[in-house]
C-alpha cells in the first residue's frame, strides 16, 4: 500500500464514514486526522495479520475473506466492504488482530486507524459507539442465519448419505451407525430384537433377460412393498446389491417369521412395471433371526444370512426361520 496523506489532508470528510453517522463530527474527525489514507492496488491484500485495526474505505471497494469461507472461494463473489464501510471492529474490541484477510477489488483508498485511536473514538463519542453496537449486532444476527443455513445444509447432506439413491431405503452406512445401538439397547433393556434379510431370486437372470433399469425397477417395487408393510418402527435398509434388510426392533422371532412371510407373499404379488409395461413378477427368500444373549450385531446379521442362504437352498421363494427367532419370545413371556 502507499500513503497518500493523512485524514486532514486528505479530500474525504468525516461526514463520509458509516461509523462517524449521527456522532459528534468535529471531535471524531479531530481524533481521526492523523490517521493515515493508503492507496491500495487492485488485487492487494491490505489486512494486518498482527495488530488489530480498524480499516475504512474511502474510495474502491475490499472483498472480505472470513475463515467461515470456503477456500479459493473467488474475491469477486466474497463479502464487499464499500465506500464509507468499515471492517475490523471486532479485532479492536476484543485486542486481537482479525484473521480476515482483506483484498481490493480495485485502486482503493482507506482510512486506517489504529486501535487506540479507535478506542478514543468510542469513549468520547456516544453515537460512534452506538453505530458500532447496531454494527455488531447486525453481524452477529448475519452470522447466525449463515450457521443455521449451514446446519439445514449439513442435516440434508447427513440425510442423503445415510438412503440409498435408487430404492431410498437407509443405506449400510445407517445400518453400520443403528444396528449396533439396536442391540445395546436390546440387550440392556432385555426386549427381542429381530432381522429379516431377503433376497431377489435369480435376479442376475432378471436382469440379463430385462435389461438392468428394469431390474432397477423390479429392486425399487421390492423396497416399495417393505416400505409399505413396515410399523414405523420397523426399518428397511438396502444392505447391498440385490439383498435387502428389515430390522425389527421389540419384536420376537415367532412375530418375525410372521413379517417375513407377510413380505415374502406382498413382493411375489407385487406388479413390476417398467416404462408402463408390466414384467414378471419377482420373488425373494428371506432369513429370519433374533438376538440372543451375548451376540453382536455381527453375529445377527450373520445368522440371519445364514437363514436366508437355507431359503435359497430349498427351493426360493419361502422363508427359512433361524432357532434363535424360533426360541425368542415375547418380552415378558414365560419360558416354557
Ligand atoms: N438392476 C440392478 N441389478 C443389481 C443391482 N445390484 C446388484 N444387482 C444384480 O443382482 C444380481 C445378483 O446375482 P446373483 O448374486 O448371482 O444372485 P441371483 O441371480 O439373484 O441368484 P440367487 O440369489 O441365487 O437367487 C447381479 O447380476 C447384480 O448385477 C442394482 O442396483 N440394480
Amino acid at each position: 500500500m502507499k500513503l497518500l496523506s493523512n485524514f486532514a489532508a486528505s479530500s474525504h470528510r468525516p461526514a463520509d464514514l458509516h461509523l462517524l453517522r449521527d456522532a459528534d463530527i468535529r471531535s471524531a474527525g479531530a481524533l481521526l486526522a492523523a490517521c493515515p489514507v493508503m492507496l491500495a492496488e487492485a488485487g492487494e491484500v491490505v489486512s494486518d495479520a498482527h495488530r488489530p485495526r480498524l480499516t475504512i474505505v474511502l474510495r474502491g471497494a475490499l472483498a472480505l475473506q472470513t475463515d467461515a469461507d470456503e477456500p479459493g472461494r473467488p474475491a469477486s463473489v466474497r463479502t464487499k466492504i464499500l465506500v464509507g464501510e468499515s471492517v475490523g471492529e471486532q479485532s479492536v474490541l476484543d485486542d486481537e488482530p482479525d484473521p480476515a484477510i482483506l483484498t481490493a477489488l480495485e485502486p482503493t483508498e482507506l482510512l486506517l486507524v489504529g486501535a487506540d485511536v479507535a478506542w478514543r473514538l468510542i469513549e468520547e463519542s456516544d453515537g460512534v459507539a452506538r453505530n458500532l453496537l447496531r454494527l455488531l449486532s447486525f453481524r452477529v444476527r448475519a452470522a447466525n442465519v449463515q450457521l443455521r443455513k449451514r446446519q439445514k445444509l449439513g442435516e440434508f447432506y447427513r440425510q442423503l448419505s445415510m438412503n440409498d439413491g435408487l430404492t431410498g431405503l437407509h443405506n449400510r452406512a445407517w445400518l453400520n451407525d443403528m444396528l449396533p445401538r439396536l442391540v445395546a439397547t436390546a440387550a440392556q433393556s432385555g426386549r427381542p430384537l429381530s432381522v429379516v434379510m431377503l433376497d431377489i431370486d435369480h435376479f442376475k437372470r432378471f436382469n440379463d433377460r430385462y435389461g438392468h433399469p428394469q431390474g432397477d425397477q423390479a429392486l425399487r417395487t421390492a423396497a416399495q412393498v417393505l416400505a409399505g408393510a413396515l410399523r414405523p418402527t420397523d426399518c428397511a435398509v438396502r444392505y447391498g446389491g440385490e439383498e435387502l434388510m428389515v430390522l425389527l426392533p421389540d419384536t420376537c422371532g415367532s412375530v418375525a417369521a410372521t413379517v417375513a412371510q407377510r413380505l415374502c407373499e406382498r413382493v411375489r404379488q407385487a406388479a413390476v412395471f417398467a416404462d408402463d409395461t408390466a414384467l414378471p413378477h419377482i420373488t425373494a427368500s428371506f432369513g429370519v433371526a433374533s438376538l440372543v444373549p451375548g451376540q453382536d450385531e455381527q453375529g445377527l446379521v450373520a445368522t440371519a444370512d445364514a437363514a436366508l442362504y437355507r431359503a435359497k437352498a430349498a427351493g426360493r421363494n419361502r422363508v427359512e426361520v433361524d432357532p434363535s427367532a424360533v426360541a425368542s419370545r415375547p418380552a415378558g413371556a414365560a419360558a416354557a
